[in-house]
């Protein structure tokens, strides 16, 4: 199955066909049948990623059609949404509750309902050429990262945490390494200056001769070096201290490194690919980072833009985790569409990691084939999530964050059950003894 399509039940000739021609217009592949049998044989040809019906059907209700695909396809039936009137909400409220994807209530605007199928429908660029993201920002990025590979220009990426930076570096290594003709595999030394303390971090960029200082029993070759030739990228550039940012300076400038302890100059030609998430302009104005590096590593800047502000780019991102994740574990799970839908309307103030976390979570305990929101221990609604990704809260270590995650969530299925243990146990597709043993740990009350 190449196309997304759509399968209409539907018994009125009107509606039926109106439907059946905008959603053409709008490039799904429609099939379109009247009524409950129809509908029977065609869900045992091909699996739909949504399915269109009427509740009220000649041979049938939605209760026998949710009833039908639950049996076909047992808990990973394709999303069913129902067409209501204002008489039988009650029962497609029911039945969502049963498992049914949503409802919409006729009469309804046709483009209303186009927007909200193309929520159903997941459809995310799945094209290969596609590496960031499929948002506007995303593709001038994807744009700009193809002209500068040619370049040869010192890159700063700068952008929040976890908004990608190291995953544009490598794409620009992977651009060069592309184009680059040489026998020698093109090399890319990576750097966290935030991560290593200034004495160190200067050994550690430069390199060092044996009996240098105490301690430096052997020569080590630094960064500098080893990169020769290829991409030196040098992450949280924002935390080098001022006396290792004149060393860096100096470096740029000659072309040259001195390893500590050495008399000679050695020639280096790196491209310079540099990325903080800290402010360098505001750093420059309180004296904490030069303003001549900042003019020196900054031969093309650029800004990644937050999710919360690209939020195209959320539907694609997921999908494609999910793809990973898969091709990981071998499973096959497929991704909610309603996750996207949350993931959008909730105050969302993580990044692409904090998302890919969530998305872990979710697909971890997914009982049946789908990777759903409620499982991903955020609220399905309402207000800021109780623990949501927040870039600017100091980080916590993830096995920290997924624990309070599971221990909520199993907080609140045992509370909504009212405490009952067989229940709550098998809608979260665990044992009771697995589930007595997560609450003993974590000290739920039952
Ligand atoms: N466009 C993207 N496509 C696929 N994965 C992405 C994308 N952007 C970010 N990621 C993933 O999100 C996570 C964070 O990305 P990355 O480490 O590049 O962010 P960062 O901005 O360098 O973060 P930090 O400032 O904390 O170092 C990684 O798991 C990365 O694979």
């Amino acid at each position: 199955m190449t196309d997304p399509a759509v399968l209409v039940v539907e018994d009125d000739p009107i509606m039926g066909e109106s439907l059946q021609q905008r959603l053409r217009l709008e490039y799904y592949t429609v099939e379109w049948v009247r009524d409950l049998a129809e509908a029977c044989a065609a869900l045992q040809t091909r699996l739909y990623p949504l399915v269109l019906s009427d509740i009220r059907l000649p041979d049938g209700d939605g209760g026998s059609m949710l009833a039908t695909m639950m049996q076909r396809y047992g808990g990973c039936c394709p999303p069913l949404v129902f067409m209501t009137g204002y008489g039988s909400v009650e029962q497609a409220v029911r039945l969502v509750r049963e498992g049914a994807w949503d409802y919409i209530q006729k009469p309804f605007d046709v483009d209303a309902l186009m927007q909200r199928i193309r929520e159903w429908m997941l459809p995310g660029v799945q094209t290969s050429d596609v590496w960031f993201g499929i948002s506007p920002a995303a593709q001038a990025l994807e744009r700009l990262i193809d002209r500068i590979a040619a370049l040869d220009l010192p890159v700063l990426i700068q952008g929040e945490s976890g908004t990608g930076k190291e995953v544009v570096a490598q794409h620009i290594h992977a651009r060069m390494a592309a184009n680059h003709a040489g026998k020698r595999a093109l090399p890319m030394v990576a750097v966290n200056c935030a991560a290593i303390h200034g004495g160190l971090l200067e050994s550690e960029l430069f390199g060092h001769e044996s009996g240098a200082f105490t301690g430096a029993h052997k020569r080590h070759i630094g960064v500098f070096e080893q990169a020769d030739g290829g991409v030196l990228f040098l992450d949280e550039i924002g935390d080098m201290p001022l006396a290792v940012q004149a060393k860096l300076l100096r470096v740029l400038q000659d072309g040259q490194v001195r390893r500590i302890g050495s008399e000679k100059n050695v020639h280096v030609s790196v491209r310079l690919v540099c990325a903080t998430h800290k402010p360098l302009d505001k750093m420059v104005d309180a004296g904490t980072f030069r303003q001549d590096l900042l003019f020196r590593i900054s031969g093309v800047p650029i800004h990644l833009t937050p999710l919360r502000e690209r939020a195209d780019d959320i539907a694609w991102l997921a999908h494609r985790h999910v793809e990973a994740l898969n091709a990981k574990t071998g499973q096959s799970k497929r991704l909610d569409p309603r996750f996207v839908a949350w993931a959008k309307v909730q105050p969302w103030e993580g990044n692409v990691r904090e998302l890919f976390a969530v998305l872990d979570r979710a697909y971890h305990f997914a009982t049946d084939c789908w990777v759903r929101w409620e499982q991903s221990g955020l609220p399905c609604s309402g207000n800021t999530p109780s623990h949501a990704p927040h870039a600017h809260k100091a980080p916590v270590p993830l096995g920290d964050y997924l624990a309070q995650a599971e221990r909520d969530y199993l907080a609140q299925a045992v509370s909504e059950r009212g405490g009952k243990m067989a229940e709550t146990a098998e809608l979260l597709g665990i044992s009771r003894k697995t589930l007595w043993e997560k609450l003993k740990r974590y000290k739920i009350a039952t």
